[in-house]
């Protein structure tokens, strides 16, 4: 069996710039990955079938999952004559903005590369995987990068200065076209993309924790206001700064010290049931 880790992201920036007739919308996306990861088991079938097991009781296990269309997209474009049975151990809260299933669809790539010996570059694999969706590029590499497109062109950027990050899921799932939908495209307050590329390239981290914006976040905040008091929670309790995480609803904190990171922690758990403390991968070459 080959284990390969998908990890969670977080939007660190997230900015709109226009909707294109594909009816996406061309952003500018600062991501990076954090350490609360799902962990994919891959073993061969001869039977050339692709099938999926997983621990999480929401997830769908047929062609509704970004890890089967990964998988099928590969054996298709290479034709690829053996199958996989690919476990998927969630650990990624579902639908929460943290790119779980997009994580799971680039892990299955890479994953599948080895196993099959498709010896395919990574930028062959983000390539592919743009075709699943716009998050899938990103998660193929990993790491710390500029996401602009629709998402799927990446340039890789240094890694955050070391934090802890608090991430706490209010209990909805979010529907992204729903956010992306919302948004009035007239009335935006663009984050500072290259203020925040300037904190990373100083690993300055108050400047990191002023530059943290998203223009979903007031979208998602009025059709689900328990995201904001999150939020508000999140500040009240002691984070250097807070932001929702891509279409929502994550909400993610920075602190610099563990004394304040158990009170934080502890104050949110108190009225949040899905809370985790976790650190930055930062590096692309942490995705062992
Ligand atoms: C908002 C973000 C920020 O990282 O993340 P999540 O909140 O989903 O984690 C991403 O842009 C989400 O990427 P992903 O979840 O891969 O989206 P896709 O499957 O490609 O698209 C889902 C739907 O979102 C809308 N969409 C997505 C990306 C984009 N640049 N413009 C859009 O308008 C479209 O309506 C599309 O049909
Ligand atoms: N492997 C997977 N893990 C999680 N969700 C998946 C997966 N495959 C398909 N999905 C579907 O993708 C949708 C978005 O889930 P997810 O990727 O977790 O959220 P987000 O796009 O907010 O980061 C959900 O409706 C879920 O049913």
């Amino acid at each position: 069996m080959l284990y390969i880790k998908a990890p969670a992201k977080i939007n660190l920036t997230l900015d709109v710039l226009y909707k294109r007739p594909d009816q996406y919308h061309e952003v500018e996306m600062v991501m990076t990955t954090v350490d609360l990861a799902d962990r994919i088991g891959l073993e061969l079938r001869n039977d050339g079938k692709i099938v999926i097991h997983s621990s999480s009781g929401i997830v769908p296990e047929d062609d509704r999952n970004l890890a089967y269309q990964a998988a099928i997209l590969l054996k298709n474009t290479y034709n690829v004559h053996e199958g996989a049975t690919i476990t998927i151990h969630k650990e990624i809260p579902v639908a929460a903005g943290l790119a779980g299933g997009s994580s799971d669809a680039a892990a299955t790539l890479r994953g599948l590369n080895q196993l099959w010996n498709l010896n395919l570059s990574i930028d062959t694999l983000a390539e592919l995987g743009a075709n699943i969706g716009s998050d899938v590029p990103f998660c193929v590499y990993g790491g710390t990068a500029l996401a602009t497109g629709r998402g799927e062109k990446i340039q890789p950027l240094p890694a955050p200065p070391s934090c802890w990050v608090i991430l706490a899921k209010p209990r909805i799932g979010v529907s992204t076209a729903k956010i992306y939908e919302g948004l009035n495209l007239e009335n935006i307050e663009h984050p500072n993309t290259k203020q925040m590329m300037t904190a990373l390239e100083n690993k300055d981290y108050s400047l990191m924790c002023k530059s943290l914006g998203n223009v979903l976040e007031s979208v998602t905040c009025s059709l689900y206001p328990e995201v904001a008091v999150i939020k508000n929670q999140m500040i009240r309790f002691g984070v250097d700064a807070a932001l929702m995480s891509g279409s929502g609803p994550t909400v993610f904190g920075f602190v610099d010290s563990e004394s304040r990171l158990n009170r934080v922690y502890n104050g949110l758990k108190g009225f949040c049931d899905e809370v985790y403390a976790v650190r930055m991968l930062g590096e692309r070459n942490s995705l062992a």
